[in-house]
């Protein structure tokens, strides 16, 4: 039986970001990935420093003052140890030829962990509490890769992800679709009538919205569809049942009352595969690739930011936005509309292409002329199985 690593087990994890400069300041950050990175100085920069490396003494500082004359500059770094390894081991389960160890946020029974076993099967599905730990996980060595969800064809983004994504610094090498069939699951000998409540993932709630209400039972939010299923069993609730899979409730003994209760019988969820290295793009196959970027206000910003791939026939198939943290409310003084304050936004889209593609790498340089930040969280075979 595989241990579960929750957040207590593991160190807090290392600050990607940080920067030096006067929270006032109009920021733009400079990201020295190992692989892909690339940054263009604002022009209305003051200093400004980015850490890589959390903090320790791998950590470089890049003092980007010196640079401040040179506002479209360039950096591109190689360096295969992106991540330290650990003190006990200097090999992955890879290259000993053992189970590649693969963390989900979860409990046995969760889709996570059957999300993992469809991304790599054979694998040593790792349980964790919650998604960071799984993306400590992998940064610690404790694990080789984790599979973690992104988006449902119903609920939507899980958008913990998409920032956990940004703070971390693990590549995304796959992706994996998978059909969630939900079921409505209670203990044995207690009827559907009987129950009051209903616990499961905030997800999996979602996804099966209509059917809940019309059962008129009330939802309870818990960490995942399994661990609500767990908790069912655990204390022989009468009036309360869970929604999970039919794997979960064959696991904790519990009765399904129900199957396929989700709103859509399409009902899919993305889930990412994450490494502390990233693949080498190709061309053989469709692969896709996933950015963050942020953009300087303005009229027509964003529009001029996607052009750059419909310019050159590229499809996108994802754009999320997320407030972009550490980043203080700009006032609106810095453009002179009045005291209202706003936001700024952090744009992910994936598109399909690989890195590999010429065409795709002018893109990239073409939004880096307005983009001011850019990273790229990989590029991957996109998963052209139905699910
Ligand atoms: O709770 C689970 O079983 C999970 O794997 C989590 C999760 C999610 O986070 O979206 C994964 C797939 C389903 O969409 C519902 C829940």
């Amino acid at each position: 039986m595989a241990t579960s690593i929750s957040r207590s087990s593991i160190s807090p994890s290392p600050q990607y970001i940080r920067t030096r400069s006067s929270p006032s300041y109009r920021r733009t950050y400079l990201i020295l990935d190992s692989h892909y990175c690339w940054k263009r100085l604002s022009r209305s920069s003051r200093c400004f420093s980015v850490l890589h490396g959390g903090g320790g003494k791998n950590s470089r500082f890049v003092d980007t003052q010196s640079a401040m004359e040179d506002s479209h500059f360039e950096v591109v770094i190689k360096d295969p140890n992106t991540l330290p390894r650990p003190l006990s081991s200097t090999k992955s389960s890879v290259s000993t030829g053992s189970r590649l160890r693969v963390a989900y946020q979860g409990v046995p029974g969760a889709y996570s962990e059957a999300a993992a076993g469809k991304a790599y099967p054979k694998c040593e599905a790792v349980p964790c509490e919650q998604f960071d730990a799984a993306f400590e996980a992998v940064e610690r060595w404790i694990v080789d890769r984790a599979v973690l969800p992104i988006e449902n064809s119903l609920g939507g983004s899980i958008h913990r992800n998409y920032d956990l994504l940004l703070r971390h610094r693990l590549h995304i090498v796959g992706e994996v679709k998978f059909a969630v069939r939900h079921c409505l699951l209670a203990n044995h000998g207690v009827q559907i009538e009987e129950l009051k409540r209903v616990l499961s993932h905030p997800q999996a709630l979602a996804q099966c919205e209509n059917t809940l209400t019309g059962l008129g039972l009330v939802r309870e939010a818990v960490d995942d569809t399994a661990g609500a299923a767990k908790h069912v069993a655990f204390h022989k609730l009468k009036d309360a049942g869970a929604v999970a899979s039919s794997v979960a409730a064959s696991i904790y003994g519990l009765n399904i009352l129900a199957e396929d209760i989700q709103d859509d019988s399409d009902n899919v969820t993305r889930f990412l595969m994450l490494a502390r290295e990233p693949i080498i793009p190709g061309i053989d196959r469709p692969f896709k690739t996933s950015i963050v970027f942020s953009l300087e206000e303005g009229p027509g910003i964003l529009f001029k930011a996607l052009a750059v791939f419909a310019l050159r026939q590229i499809n996108l198939t994802k754009i999320e936005s997320r407030p972009l943290r550490n980043q203080p409310l700009r006032s609106s003084d810095d453009n002179g509309y009045g005291s209202s304050k706003y936001f700024d936004y952090l744009f992910y889209v994936d598109f399909e292409a690989s890195m590999a593609d010429q065409n795709a790498q002018n893109a990239l340089r073409h939004l880096k002329e307005f983009a001011t930040f850019l990273r790229v969280l990989g590029s991957y075979p996109m998963d052209t199985s139905m699910p």
